[in-house]
């Protein structure tokens, strides 16, 4: 009998996580997974929940089982298992059904699967989540994209099972399809420089200082009660608070210094390109994880050119360390600035009419990069008019202005005894450029108009000029 208010496909970690969520808030869920066995491990880990849960072991029980009009919810990997996931579905369903994308789909596929659903008089929506395991589990970030009418069947499920900041659910509607997935992507783009910057912040203390672990954990634990409170400050506590059992060493020490990536930072990354905005943070920390994993060819450089010899910065006095965190404070209000501008120019380019502050809002609670800061972004952008950019709200601004003389002295001297810190350089290069009053690019367009007669501007009269260039010797 239909009775199932959603279903969720896919029971690996996040699919099986949420349907636990959903069941726990008092919907009747339907489950299916691919390979029953996961179905099975999904319901015995579920206990008492696996009563608001109907275990579908084929996708006719599983369509059988819901309410009209259907919600199908697929927690599958992304690209073509939500493809093939979608083909599998479509002949057993009826017109006026909602498919709904929740893994970390590319939002130029999302835009695909609802011209093509739409077409077929399907519903579509593209659902960006973030949060984990517990996340998933206890309330993720949720951030919706797709036809308004499915958003209005599926929010009171949505809604329910998000995250609660200040008793605010942590779900919102972003905008048409492609929307919800545009901004999920973003958020890991900002996840990527995040993580990074505070990984170069941890290298500084650990080489340049010479700082065990358990001390820098220590330090990281007091940033967790300032202006970088945020869970991943958090987990870099309990990270560097780990021991590997079998070696009694720091866990940290033993994991091999090459990171993976599932590609939502490299589309951050590229996609601000196409759109013209600068993103240099978010960039170097996908480079830097792309770099970390060329593993022979950083061997053969250090061979080639002798490892670097990574001198001390300084001893560990509360001055420096405090100058750190200013240094790491700055590193990510610009890394955020630059993720909401990206936003900013996707919504203008797309005509979606991305909701900035609630944005930030629903990033408060749920998700990877829940901070503090990002109450303190809700606001800046809630303001009428929103500003530029976070750089000119006054709040951020005073940050800014506070913190900048540290992060050039950390980072000063970082470079010059040789400690790699290139997404916080970005950063830092990134406002410098900014902020001087005269660009350096007035030769660059002496170069253009020299090579291509590309022509120029005069800063003292209109219109397009050439020259006089300079020939001949001196
Ligand atoms: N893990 C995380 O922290 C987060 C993940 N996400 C996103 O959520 C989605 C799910 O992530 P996660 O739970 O980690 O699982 P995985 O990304 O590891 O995907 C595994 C699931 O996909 C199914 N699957 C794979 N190929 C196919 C296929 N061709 N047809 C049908 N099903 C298929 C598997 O079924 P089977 O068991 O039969 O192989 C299994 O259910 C992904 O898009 C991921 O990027 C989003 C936020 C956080
Ligand atoms: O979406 C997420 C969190 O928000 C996932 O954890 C994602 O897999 C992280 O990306 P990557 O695997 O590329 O580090």
């Amino acid at each position: 009998m239909a009775q199932a208010d959603i279903a969720v496909i896919g029971m690996a970690v996040m699919g099986r996580n949420l349907a636990m969520n959903i069941a726990e808030k008092g919907f009747k869920v339907a489950v299916y997974n691919r390979s029953s066995a996961r179905t099975d491990e999904a319901l015995v880990e579920a206990g008492d929940l696996a009563g608001n849960m109907i275990a579908c072991r084929s996708i006719e029980e599983l369509v059988a089982a819901l309410k009209p009009p259907r919600a199908l919810l697929l927690m599958v990997k992304a690209g073509a298992a939500v493809d093939e996931t979608i083909a599998q579905l479509k002949p057993h369903l009826a017109k006026g059904d909602i498919i709904i994308d929740a893994g970390n789909a590319n939002y130029r596929d999302s835009v695909a699967h609802d011209q093509a659903l739409s077409a077929e008089g399907f519903e579509f929506l593209g659902v960006g989540v973030s949060g984990g395991e517990e996340g998933a589990r206890h309330g993720p970030s949720i951030m919706v994209g797709g036809s308004q009418k499915a958003w209005e069947r599926v929010q009171p499920v949505l809604t329910a099972i998000a995250a609660r900041y200040q008793g605010e659910s942590c779900c919102a509607y972003m905008g048409p399809a492609g929307a919800g997935h545009f901004v999920k992507t973003l958020h890991n783009g900002i996840e990527y420089a995040d993580m990074q910057m505070i990984a170069e912040a941890y290298g500084l203390m650990r080489a340049g200082l010479g700082m065990a672990p358990s001390a820098i954990a220590y330090v990281f634990e007091g940033w967790t009660r300032g202006p970088l409170a945020s869970y991943l400050t958090e987990i870099t506590v309990q990270a560097l608070r780990s021991t590997d059992p079998s070696t009694g060493k720091p866990l940290v020490d033993i994991i091999l210094d090459s990171a993976g990536q599932k590609g939502t930072g490299r589309w951050s990354a590229i996609e601000a390109l196409d759109l013209g905005v600068p993103a240099s943070a978010i960039a170097a920390a996908v480079e830097a994880r792309g770099l970390s994993s060329m593993r022979s060819l950083r061997q053969a450089v250090n061979g080639a050119l002798g490892d670097a010899e990574r001198a001390a910065i300084g001893t560990a006095t509360p001055e420096i360390i405090a100058e750190i965190e200013k240094t790491l404070l700055t590193g990510k209000i610009l890394a955020y600035a630059q993720g909401f501008d990206v936003l900013a120019a996707g919504s203008k380019q797309f005509g979606w009419n991305l909701p900035l502050a609630e944005i930030a809002k629903i990033w408060r609670a749920g998700c990877i990069i829940r901070s503090r800061m990002l109450d303190a972004m809700s606001r800046a952008y809630s303001a009428t008019p929103a500003p530029e950019s976070l750089i000119l709200d006054p709040d951020f601004a005073g940050e800014l202005k506070a913190s900048l003389p540290a992060a050039r002295k950390i980072l000063g001297l970082a470079v010059a005894n040789g400690h790699p810190v290139p997404a916080l350089t970005s950063a830092l290069n990134y406002l410098q450029q900014l902020r001087a009053s005269r660009a350096t690019v007035d030769l660059v367009q002496a170069q253009r108009d020299i090579f291509g007669a590309h022509g120029f501007e005069r800063i003292d009269q209109p219109g397009a000029h050439h020259g006089p260039w300079h020939t001949g010797a001196e």
